[in-house]
């Protein structure tokens, strides 16, 4: 790794750091082996992963999506090179801020909201939503930048989409208490940012999600 870099997360799959590259700030995410698999095809999955990460970030971008734009993806060592994204998580925005006023918990809702029908609308399904992968600037208005592609795909179907959707509702619901509204909020604006047939296809499979989730608890 380059020497000035800063560890900055470091997950079982993946090291986050950060470092500056071509005069800006830049965040390295490097993907490492598991130790089980064969090194040769350890690698090729591992380097395949990083390549798709990197794609589906620029379609998202394409899109019109706020991701950290690509810089550069380095096959060889399974490093990707991207924006640095100097913000909080909502995450950490929602619960350090409990008592948040109404309307602005409705413009972030919006904006989330927005950003998912965008992501949808461009056939990515994210894989992993939840809070954490949401970086939130602070500056006005409100700026929400999706992270964390690595499981991240693309389809056509509004079921895998509903599931994107139902993930986010169970992480939301039991991270942040109360929620309720503000999560009923990102719907309703992902059902009218979308403004199309689709997008309340996935919101009709949605229901048909959460039955089943609820009918699997009910059996345990
Ligand atoms: N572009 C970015 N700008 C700022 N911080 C970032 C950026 N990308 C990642 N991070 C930080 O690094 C952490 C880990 O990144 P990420 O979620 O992509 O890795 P991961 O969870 O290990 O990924 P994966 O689920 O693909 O294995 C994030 O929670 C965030 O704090």
């Amino acid at each position: 790794m380059l020497s000035d870099a800063q560890l900055i997360y470091q997950g079982a799959e993946a090291r986050v750091y950060r470092t500056p590259f071509l005069g800006r700030t830049a965040v390295v995410k490097e993907r490492f082996s598991k130790a089980y698999r064969h090194p040769t095809l350890d690698h090729k999955l591992t380097s395949r992963r990083v390549v798709q990460e990197a794609r589906l970030l620029q379609r998202c971008r394409r899109a019109g999506v706020d991701v950290p734009a690509v810089y550069y993806v380095d096959q060889e060592r399974s490093t990707i090179y991207m924006e640095h994204i100097d913000a909080t998580t909502v995450r950490d925005y929602l619960r350090q801020n409990t008592g948040l006023a109404a309307d602005e918990v409705s413009a972030l809702a919006d904006i989330i909201g927005g950003q998912l029908a965008k992501m949808h609308a461009a056939d990515v399904v994210h894989g992993d939503l939840t809070t954490s992968n949401m970086m939130l600037s602070k500056q006005e208005p409100f700026k929400i930048t999706l992270i964390d592609f690595g499981l991240s795909y693309t389809s056509t179907l509004a079921e895998d989409k509903a599931v994107d959707l139902y993930v986010l509702e169970r992480a939301f619901l039991s991270t942040h208490p109360n929620s309720e509204a503000m999560f009923q909020r990102i719907l309703d604006a992902y059902g009218t940012a979308s403004g199309r047939q689709h997008a309340k296809q996935v919101l009709h499979k949605l229901d048909e999600v959460r039955l089943r989730g609820r009918k699997r608890s009910m059996l345990g």
